[in-house]
């Protein structure tokens, strides 16, 4: 049985706040895209510790992957997919999407587990931002592209990052687990019994 620990909002919001300086001062976003829906909460929550004064916020895209579904009879723990499901895409040809072009995007996501997730959307996102940008003619110009994730399970990945996004530090994960199953609080349907199970386990 793969052990289960439970994560509170309290802890996701400060797990942002200590990311962010080192989010504004290597990554230095223009933009964030969120990977749909666990990466909504950090994203959202990141945005007012980058906020900085005199200049506006940092706008948040999503797009929406999905991978795992609930299959067995444990509900609590999902079981992977075979094949990432894109569920909502950027509209690449929109006016500021445009504006995107040689700027630096900030990837979030709750939790890299097998990185089957992550993979696909940087792979596909520097595909597609790729083909934007020779169409603008303005193929020299690279988005750059970095991560953020709460956590990082250290376990062997099924999905690879680009070598140079790992050799360049442009991935940060805020803390890193062992193969354990994470709940978050935004999947409770009882938030009051999902404290106190946080509450009551001995792992942080
Ligand atoms: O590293 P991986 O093995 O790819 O797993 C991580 C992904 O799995 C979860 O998404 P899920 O497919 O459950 O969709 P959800 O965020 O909508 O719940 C999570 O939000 C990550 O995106
Ligand atoms: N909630 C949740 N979703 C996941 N998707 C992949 N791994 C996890 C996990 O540990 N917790």
């Amino acid at each position: 049985m793969v052990q289960k620990v439970w994560v509170t909002y309290n802890q996701v919001h400060k797990l942002c706040q200590d990311a962010a300086p080192r989010i504004l001062s290597d990554f230095k976003p223009n933009l964030i895209i969120a990977i749909g829906g666990g990466g909504y909460v950090p994203a959202r929550i990141l945005r007012s510790f980058l906020k900085q004064p005199g200049s506006p916020n940092i706008p948040i895209q999503a797009i929406g992957l999905s991978l795992y579904e609930s299959l067995g009879t444990d509900a609590q723990v999902e079981e992977p997919g075979t094949k990432v499901t894109r569920t909502q895409w950027l509209d690449l040809r929109s006016l500021e999407m445009a504006n995107l072009i040689g700027k630096n995007v900030l990837i979030v996501d709750e939790v890299d587990d097998t990185r089957t997730t992550l993979e696909y959307a940087v792979k596909e996102l520097e595909k597609d931002v790729g083909a934007a940008a020779k169409e603008a003619g303005r193929s020299g110009e690279v988005v750059q592209f970095s991560i953020f994730v709460l956590h990082n399970k250290d376990k062997a990945k099924k999905g690879q990052l680009p070598k140079s996004m790992m050799d360049e530090k442009r991935y940060l994960a805020a803390r890193t687990v062992g193969d354990v199953w994470i709940n978050y609080p935004w999947e409770a349907t009882d938030i009051d019994e999902h404290d106190k199970m946080a509450q009551e386990q001995t792992v942080e």
